[in-house]
């Protein structure tokens, strides 16, 4: 049966969001809701117009994935102390959970292997070749890396052409990470007492805050979630299925888990006579207020630049739903743009202590699908500080080295592993996105005619190596030339990331009726719950999530000149529910 266009009936009247972001949009039920397409701001590019990769202008197949990394981007690292620290490429990936889920079709594990098949399975054909000249991977005769194609919607009994795509998660920042996608997932994770989360608590003794001993609750173990080849002892549940994929992803997963239940033990506190579900409701309301609240006024000014983002109206004093605004996640954004911000990913996390110090070091790849480390001793706390401490990658053209080479090496030494970036270039030719001259100018910039025309935003030694790899201008990969692009005046990124991250970001937030400061809806927060809300950062968070007690103002930016200096908790960092309070004493 297909199922191209679900029926769905809406409450206008509904006070909070559905789980699986339906009717958000009265008009259009559907809208921004999990497992409904990806936007395409522009046409597919296939060489059949429906599915093949597509080919360069004079008919060759596109320059490998591996190549163009090697060539362009793998010899290209530098290293400056950066004033922003971990945190916020960690809180990136955390908002990224929450918009965009891209399924690859993983049923077949390794693709490299079904390449000696008679029949190479469709989802297998376009695995990444690696050059007997590879720097790293030929030492290992490597010759292959893995890629698996992404499910289309056919996959969810709705053929359409040309290949189109789904997105596996509610579109809105609505804390779906926290919460889950759907009904059932929602119903899961949920204690049903007093309006809680189910966790497990793991004591961990001393002056402990009760809820930093409460972590996500554990599944067992099964190859989607956690990694199967070692037997990883931990293996997280929540709201996203790719919860235990590192251990800052981890970490962010379980902050948010023991957020709510703090929030929700607060409102009991003030409303004994709530039932469980209001509470639940309410303290869901609040989370999701928060990571909208952090994302606009704290993240995106600094990736985007101040000015721009006010300028771009995405930092307004009120925001007016326009229910004319698709709230989808564009495929540009979500198999690219959006992952430009790889590039702050660094080698190692840090693990500090209370006196400051470093107490270890792992390198963020030897851990993937395996948050083992975070529930022992006092780990969760040392990552979170270490994540705070620790000087940033410098956002640049390149990844860093481990995951362009080891990415879920899984620490085994005689294993490779994967390439994040070919990937990412892989993925954007899966889904057919335009190549990077057909994004220009949509985001108001001059096509270029020639390879020299990209001398106005590209290196001239980027673009010598271009006119090496590449027939034409014209066949240059949306990733390759928008990681290229030197980062405009005041933001972290090039010009057309930052036009299609903004694009994106409007969407979010003008789309979304249930936008938290949204005024005049039935989910609409009072003004003084507005004003509680605006007064909390991630500060609050950590604050009442971990055992640190003295924190930045600026949590971005704690390793700044002067943001350095530490504020405390019981002070500076206090959360005030009293506007949630029914009955004013
Ligand atoms: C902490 C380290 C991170 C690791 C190890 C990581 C790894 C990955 C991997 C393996 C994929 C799937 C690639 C594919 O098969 O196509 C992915 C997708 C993605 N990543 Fe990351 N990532 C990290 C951090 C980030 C950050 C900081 C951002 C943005 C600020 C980000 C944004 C995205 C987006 C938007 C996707 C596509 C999601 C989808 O639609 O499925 N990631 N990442
Ligand atoms: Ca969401």
């Amino acid at each position: 049966m297909k199922r191209c266009a679900p029926i769905v009936m809406c409450n206008p009247k509904a006070k909070y969001r559905s789980f699986n972001g339906s009717c958000n949009n009265l008009r259009k039920p559907t809208w921004g809701a999990s497992n409904t397409p990806f936007l395409r701001l522009l046409n597919a590019e296939y060489s059949d117009g429906i599915y093949q990769f597509r080919r360069q202008s004079n008919g060759q197949s596109l320059p490998g994935a591996r190549k163009i990394n090697t060539e362009l981007f793998l010899n290209n690292q530098w290293y400056d102390y950066d004033e922003l620290n971990v945190f916020i490429m960690q809180w990136g990936q955390f908002l990224a959970h929450d918009i965009s889920l891209l399924r690859a079709d993983d049923s077949v594990e390794n693709c490299c292997t079904a390449q000696n098949l008679s029949t190479v399975p469709p989802q297998c054909r376009e695995v990444i070749d690696v050059k007997k000249d590879d720097p790293v991977y030929s030492k290992y005769n490597r010759t292959c890396i893995s890629f698996n194609r992404a499910l289309t919607s056919a996959n969810f009994s709705c053929p359409l052409m040309p290949a189109t795509y789904m997105v596996e998660v509610t579109q809105y920042i609505d804390g779906s990470q926290v919460y889950g996608s759907s009904d059932a997932v929602a119903a899961g994770l949920r204690s049903f007492v007093n309006g809680k989360l189910r966790s497990d608590i793991i004591n961990k003794g001393g002056d402990q805050k009760p809820q930093a001993n409460e972590f996500c609750p554990q599944v067992n173990r099964t190859t989607l979630q956690c990694d199967s080849s070692l037997n990883s002892k931990t293996c997280y549940q929540a709201g996203d299925v790719r919860v235990n994929q590192n251990l800052g992803i981890a970490l962010l997963q379980t902050l948010f888990l023991r957020f709510h239940n703090h929030i929700a033990s607060k409102l009991f506190y003030i409303n004994q006579f709530w039932t469980d579900e209001m509470l639940y409701q309410e303290t869901r309301r609040i989370i999701g207020a928060v990571i909208q609240h952090i994302t606009y006024t704290h993240y995106l000014p600094i990736i985007l630049g101040d000015t721009y983002t006010q300028y771009y109206g995405l930092f307004t004093p009120q925001t007016i739903y326009n229910d004319q605004i698709n709230p989808s996640t564009s495929l540009e954004f979500g198999a690219s743009l959006f992952r430009i911000l790889h590039s702050q990913i660094p080698a190692q996390l840090n693990f500090i202590d209370k006196m400051y110090k470093i107490a270890f070091q792992v390198n963020l790849t030897d851990w993937m699908d395996r948050p083992d480390l975070l529930p022992v001793g006092q780990n969760d706390d040392w990552l979170m500080r270490g994540l705070i401490e620790t000087p940033g990658r410098e956002y640049q053209a390149s990844y860093n080295p481990l995951i362009s080479n080891y990415l879920f090496r899984f620490n085994m030494p005689d294993f490779t592993g994967q390439d994040l970036l070919s990937i990412d270039i892989q993925r954007g030719r899966d889904v057919g996105l335009p190549i990077y001259n057909q994004v220009r100018p949509i985001c108001g910039i001059p096509r270029a005619n020639s390879f020299d025309d990209l001398l106005d935003l590209i290196p001239f030694k980027a673009v010598q190596i271009l006119k090496t790899l590449y027939a034409t201008v014209n066949d240059i990969d949306l990733h390759v030339g928008a990681l290229l692009e030197a980062p405009e005046e005041g933001s972290l990124v090039g010009p057309t990331t930052r036009c299609i991250l903004s694009d994106s970001f409007f969407r979010y937030k003008y789309g979304d009726r249930f936008f938290y400061d949204v005024q005049g809806q039935p989910g609409s927060f009072t003004p003084e719950q507005l004003k509680s809300i605006k007064q909390i950062n991630l500060g609050h968070v950590i604050c009442v999530t971990t055992s640190l007690n003295i924190l930045p103002l600026d949590i971005f930016k704690s390793l700044h000149e002067f943001s350095s200096i530490k504020w405390n908790c019981e002070d500076h960092f206090k959360i005030d529910l009293e506007a949630w309070r029914e009955f004013k004493k």
